[in-house]
């Protein structure tokens, strides 16, 4: 088995390995780094959590190191959390070189993106929307001299998936110069290569990782076949039976739909499990924020939707859930790889209804593996039955409620835009006004409870005055 140092890699880089644990490079890493050292374009295609980052990061810090400038070179990957997970990698190996990184994503603020591009940071991790829009909206910033691009997960990149990169990676590629390398990875490679290889010059070095199965050998593949009706509650005793059973546990459970996703997480938070989400129609900060405290093991279930299906590195997740079984192997395959990474162990359970199996069949043929029936005693799931489905009809309720608030929300500021307006400023003068009237209206009613006071107090006079005139006349009549 080779060693870093005799794949090419300098010293400090390997002492930066050895600092971050990483001993001996992994079949991908000593396959793709000498090629990629060697000016070559490179396909690389290995499983889930087998070290694809730092098969790229590597090599790329070594050439920087010898020529260091701004823009050097440019990651592309399909989501905003993937984006910041790769710079932070470069900039934790790259910290003795000073490396200086830019993170160009969207739901974040453009204009401080765009300040950070005009300082030619040394590497830019971007999404390729917000990346586009920079380049069709400002000339502050050049990408026509950096020597690496990369795509990772690039094949998704390239699919035309729900979130077409198409005309945007057009406009990228367009500002790029035809003299650089280029370095494509990701575990399901094989099914895009054509349009892959068409992104690289050079003739390309392509490396697939040599095995039967798609999957690791150290997950355990499960599968659970319940109705439709019944799969909450199957999850809800899947849960608790991991809370009573381990004391350090750490579960993602991918659904089909935002909707669901926030359904899921309101009922399993309901029954008292420390549970949090990530999904597309939250703002990005709290999108951070939730995948930050779930890193952090503030709460041991993450709920999501496919967005944090691939790419994700938490070494803590021990099992995947499928509340819903995947419609295509390639996003089965990335899901269950949040877990049994870099040699650790995991499971995946799959919920699986009458309708899916022939999905289930296109997995284990496309893995090239058997998933196994996931034992559960169903007189527990069925006593819990009823409290389930209860509890998330109400949430569904509660949701529904809150479900047209937002798309009214949404409504409004995709008003505001199109009248050309900042909906964050609009929210702002909104909220600005609205204290105004509040003070003011606080203001008119003390005036009127005075006025009102005031009118109590003459009341009472005139009626002391009239009560004591009164009370002369009847003195003057009977004095007479
Ligand atoms: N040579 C190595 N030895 C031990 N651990 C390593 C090595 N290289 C990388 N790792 C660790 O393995 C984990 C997974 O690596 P990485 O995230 O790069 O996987 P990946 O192949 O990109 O997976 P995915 O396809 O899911 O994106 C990381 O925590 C990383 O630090």
């Amino acid at each position: 088995m080779a060693d870093f140092a005799s794949l090419g890699l300098a010293d400090w880089l390997i002492k930066q390995c050895t600092q971050l644990g990483i001993h001996r490079p992994t079949p991908v890493q000593e396959h793709c780094m000498p090629p990629i050292l060697e000016g070559r374009d490179c396909l690389g295609c290995a499983k889930t959590g087998s070290g694809k980052t730092a098969a790229f990061v590597l090599p790329v810090l070594q050439k920087l190191s010898q020529d260091p400038y701004g823009i050097f070179c440019l990651v592309l990957t399909p989501t905003r959390e993937l984006a910041y997970q790769i710079a932070e990698q470069f900039r934790v190996i790259g910290k003795p070189l000073g490396l200086r990184d830019c993170i160009v994503v969207g739901g974040m603020d453009m204009v401080a993106q765009s300040l950070e591009l005009s300082r030619q940071p040394h590497v830019v991790v971007a999404t390729p929307g917000r990346l586009a829009d920079h380049i069709r909206s400002s000339n502050t910033f050049s990408l026509s001299r950096i020597q690496f691009l990369i795509m990772d997960e690039a094949d998704r990149l390239l699919e035309q998936g729900c979130t077409d990169f198409t005309k945007d990676l057009e406009v990228i590629l367009g500002a790029l110069p035809a003299k650089r390398q280029t370095l494509l990875f990701s575990a399901t490679l094989t099914s895009t290569l054509q349009e892959l290889q068409s992104v690289t010059m050079n003739k390309p070095f392509f490396w697939e990782s040599k095995s039967e199965t798609r999957t690791v050998d150290e997950l355990d593949q499960r599968y659970i076949l319940t109705p439709e009706k019944i799969k909450d509650a199957y999850l809800v005793h899947l849960i608790q039976t991991f809370t009573d059973q381990h004391s350090d546990w750490s579960i993602i459970i991918f659904t089909k739909t935002c909707k669901d996703c926030q359904i899921l997480t309101m009922m399993l938070r309901k029954f008292n499990f420390p549970t949090i989400s990530l999904h597309s129609m939250m703002k990005q900060a709290i999108r951070f924020a939730n995948l930050s405290k779930f890193k952090a093991s503030v709460y041991k279930i993450l709920i999501a939707t496919d967005v944090a299906s691939r790419g994700l590195d938490i070494p803590t997740v021990q099992v995947v859930i499928n509340h819903n079984t995947p419609g295509l192997p390639k996003i089965y395959i990335h899901r269950v790889g949040r877990t049994a990474r870099a040699g650790r162990n995991g499971v995946s359970i799959t919920m699986v209804t009458q309708y899916d199996i022939h999905l289930v069949h296109a997995i284990e043929e496309e893995t090239q593996s058997k998933l196994k029936e996931y034992e559960v005693e169903e007189k527990d799931v069925l006593k819990i039955l009823t409290q389930v489905n209860v509890t998330r009809r109400e949430c569904e309720i509660r949701l529904e409620a809150t479900d047209f608030d937002e798309k009214k929300e949404v409504h409004k500021r995709k008003q505001l835009i199109l009248e050309g307006k900042d909906p964050e400023m609009e929210a702002k003068r909104k909220e600005e006004l609205e204290k105004i009237k509040k003070q003011k209206k606080k203001f008119k009613e003390r005036i009127q409870e005075s006025v009102q006071q005031q009118q109590a107090e003459q009341r009472e006079r005139n009626h002391l005055k009239k009560k004591r005139r009164l009370e002369q006349k009847k003195a003057k009549l009977e004095s007479k």
